[in-house]
């Protein structure tokens, strides 16, 4: 299905094993893309966006200098922008495609090899416009923010802190004299540090500050603040604004940082949605939760689980059209040199892959869903549903980018050297995917908070209350203790299940003999959070794996029975892989014998052989065009070693036969003058 536009020639290897394929590759495309109908109109916007006009850059991004880099992005995120603003609309925008596909952000990756330095502006400034303006401050700030009037990011981390919220230093202190707040940043660690496109780009920005009035301390809240001059760019008095350096990717996106001189902003432009400064410097709060100004962070992180999902997608279909295409060693003396695809070794490195980039998918679709949900319960000012997404949103945004960010480096191994290669694009999806583990919640952090949901899940089960959906498995624990073995698939799910429960229940008897000890509740939790924090991973895998296997067999409902066949594989070589990878845990909390572990085993060493004809087929099914992959290794043509040799033609260095170097070093090196 991918584009072969412009294809001259396929490699034969890649040929044959689309010739091979059991099942209608377009089939899975429409699923994986929830419907035939989007995947036409997706396809209709890549064809319509992805000109060569507007994607051609004759020296690569890697060869540019940090400042070129950034300025070639900043160009092509007018272009692209632009192109957006005037055009993309035209097809009804993101809601034709339903918020979950992405289309856009799909694009965006073949204009940028790294990040656009204006991705925060949508991303988080205007989420945070709508999640936490009051409609009247909406109406001022959203049509500028649309039309790139005000241009904005969200700056909340400071040097001295992002996970700890409540530890920011940043101050906003309302003056009733003015009606004003006065911003300020106390000391060195009170800067603000991270937020992207602030080092250069943006002129606005959200501001997360401590909010004082009347003498009083209110924590922290959200806050427009205006840093750059419309007209000249030039930072305000009052203003100290940079961008923070090179780092391991995200080089394109000027993550800058920011320190305030008691700067003084209008009372109105506090986000209001949530709590309030009146002008006589009253503060009076509408948030009943209490954490309802972390809503940008939520949101973020259900989308960032879609993100990986299709970052490890990209991955996956570099490593395995590579792998069908690259030849090396014998498997027996004299034979021809095989696939490397045929390789059982790198069938277990990749296929998995390909089952995750699905199981994220999915589950991230569902996690969506569950999410409109909560945001309508919100909006009728219901906010029971908070506390268990705000645990599920947490491990799943965790366990999903960890996992992506592990297996994109999988794929990059399973390249060899050419894997290495920066035109392979397996380090710069990489380099993005490892920085999820981080942003937005850093994974311990994020599991721990899961962690603390679950202790009190347990409880209310001691205590014969009712539980939430994600955590009603603990009940049937209650009831039947340690699990039975059955290796179905359902088996397998219960048994994770059951996995999650015993590490939960292990975990409180841990804090409560610490206690016992003449610990503090605190300390006994703190020495107890390696625990913790594979409890909840258990919680989560058991998640997944439970949604990954009732979606696909949902909807493969109507699917013909090759697709029905594939993605059934899929599902259950997942589950067998992870239940081998926990085994030490099922043998712990259900009742596994030495037998199953080998039957085990043996079922997902048949089912790598089962996947492999269609390998090439599924990953061609995640139908990612060339423009978008950005890969020398993973074209739709194969003509991986052609590609190689063109862009390495196209290094500065190749551009003169002898580099000036020699004349100043080394030759005055081989003539003993230097
Ligand atoms: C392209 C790249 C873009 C990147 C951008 C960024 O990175 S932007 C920067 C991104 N930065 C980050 O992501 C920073 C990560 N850090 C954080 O999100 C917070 O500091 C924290 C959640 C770790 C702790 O917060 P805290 O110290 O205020 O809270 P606490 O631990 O004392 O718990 C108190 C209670 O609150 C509950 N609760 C907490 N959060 C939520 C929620 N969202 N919803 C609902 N509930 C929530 C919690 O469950 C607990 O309930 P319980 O048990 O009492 O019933
Ligand atoms: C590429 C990138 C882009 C970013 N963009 C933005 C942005 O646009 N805007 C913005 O505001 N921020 C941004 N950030 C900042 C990001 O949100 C924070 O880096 C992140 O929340 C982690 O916080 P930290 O850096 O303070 O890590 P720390 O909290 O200092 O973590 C360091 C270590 O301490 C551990 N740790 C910390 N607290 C605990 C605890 N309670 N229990 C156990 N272990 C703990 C962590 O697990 C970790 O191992 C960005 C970061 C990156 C890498």
């Amino acid at each position: 299905m991918s584009d072969n536009k412009g294809v001259r020639r396929v490699n034969e290897d890649l040929a044959r094993e689309r010739a091979n394929c059991s099942f209608d590759v377009r089939e899975i495309t429409f699923l994986l893309d929830g419907g035939e109908n989007n995947t036409i109109t997706r396809k209709k916007i890549e064809d319509f966006t992805l000109t060569d006009e507007l994607l051609s850059d004759k020296v690569p991004d890697e060869c540019l200098s940090p400042k070129e880099k950034y300025e070639n992005a900043v160009r092509k995120s007018c272009l692209f922008g632009k192109l957006v603003k005037d055009k993309l609309l035209e097809f009804g925008g993101l809601e034709t495609f339903g918020p979950n596909s992405f289309v856009l952000r799909r694009i965006a990756d073949a204009f940028f090899k790294e990040i656009s330095p204006l991705l925060l502006h949508l991303g988080m400034f205007v989420p945070t416009i709508l999640g936490q303006c009051t409609a009247e401050q909406q109406s001022e700030w959203l049509p500028r923010a649309l039309s790139m009037q005000v241009i904005g990011t969200y700056a909340q981390t400071e040097l001295g802190h992002g996970t700890f919220i409540r530890g920011l230093e940043t101050t906003a202190t309302y003056d009733p004299e003015t009606e004003e707040f006065v911003l300020h940043s106390p000391t060195l660690s009170s800067f603000k540090w991270w937020a992207g496109g602030l080092g250069k780009t943006v002129n606005h920005c959200i501001v997360v500050a401590q909010l004082h009035t009347k003498g009083q301390c209110h924590g922290t809240h959200p806050f427009i603040v205006q840093i750059r001059d419309l007209e000249t760019h030039q930072p305000l008095p009052g203003i100290k604004v940079g961008e923070i350096g090179p780092k391991l990717g995200f080089n394109t996106a000027d993550n800058g940082f920011l320190g305030f001189d008691k700067y003084r902003i209008p009372r109105m432009n506090m986000m209001m949605k949530n709590a309030q400064i009146l002008k006589d410097g009253t503060y009076v709060k509408l948030d009943r939760h209490g954490k309802m100004t972390y809503g940008t962070m939520v949101f973020i992180r259900v989308m960032v689980v879609n993100e990986v999902a299709f970052n490890l997608a990209k991955a996956a279909t570099i490593a395995v059209r590579y792998s069908a295409v690259r030849r090396q060693s014998e498997k027996k003396p004299g034979e021809p040199e095989p696939q490397i695809l045929d390789y059982v070794t790198q069938q277990h490195k990749l296929f998995i892959c390909i089952a995750t980039a699905h199981a994220l998918q999915l589950t991230s679709d569902w996690l969506w869903r569950t999410f409109s949900g909560v945001v309508t319960d919100i909006k009728h000012g219901k906010t029971d549903s908070l506390p268990e997404f705000h645990a599920l949103s947490s491990c799943l945004k965790a366990i999903s980018t960890s996992d992506a960010a592990l297996l994109i480096e999988q794929c990059r191994h399973s390249c060899g050297g050419h894997g290495y290669m920066m035109s392979s694009n397996l380090p710069l999806i990489y380099s993005f995917v490892t920085a999820t583990r981080t942003y937005e919640g850093d994974y311990t952090v994020l599991l721990l908070q899961t962690a603390r949901f679950l202790i009190k899940a347990w409880e209310q089960a001691e205590a014969g209350k009712p539980l939430t959906p994600t955590v009603s498995y603990l009940t049937k624990y209650f009831k039947d203790g340690r699990v039975p073995w059955d290796s179905t698939s359902e088996g397998i799910v219960n048994a994770a299940y059951g996995v999650a429960a015993g590490k939960i229940s292990a975990c409180v008897k841990s804090i409560r003999n610490r206690v016992k000890t003449g610990l503090s509740y605190e300390d006994a939790w703190d020495l107890t959070t390696v625990q913790l924090v594979a409890a909840a991973e258990a919680h989560c895998r058991a998640v997944i794996c439970d949604v990954y296997r009732s979606e696909a067999v949902r909807l493969t409902e109507k699917s013909s029975p090759n697709v029905r066949a594939v993605m059934r594989q899929l599902t259950t070589l997942y589950l067998h892989y992870w239940a081998l990878e926990r085994i030490g845990d099922l043998l712990r909390y259900s009742a596994v014998s030495e037998e199953d572990v080998v039957a085990l085993q043996q079922k997902y060493e048949e089912l790598l052989a089962l996947i492999r004809p269609d390998a090439v087929g599924l990953v061609d099914a995640f139908d990612i065009r060339d423009e978008i992959l950005n890969s020398t290794l993973g074209a739709y043509d194969g003509r991986v070693y052609e590609r190689l040799m063109e862009e390495a033609l196209k290094s500065p260095l190749n551009a003169e036969p002898v580099n000036r170097s020699f004349h100043m070093y080394l030759k005055p090196l081989m003539q003993g003058k230097l």
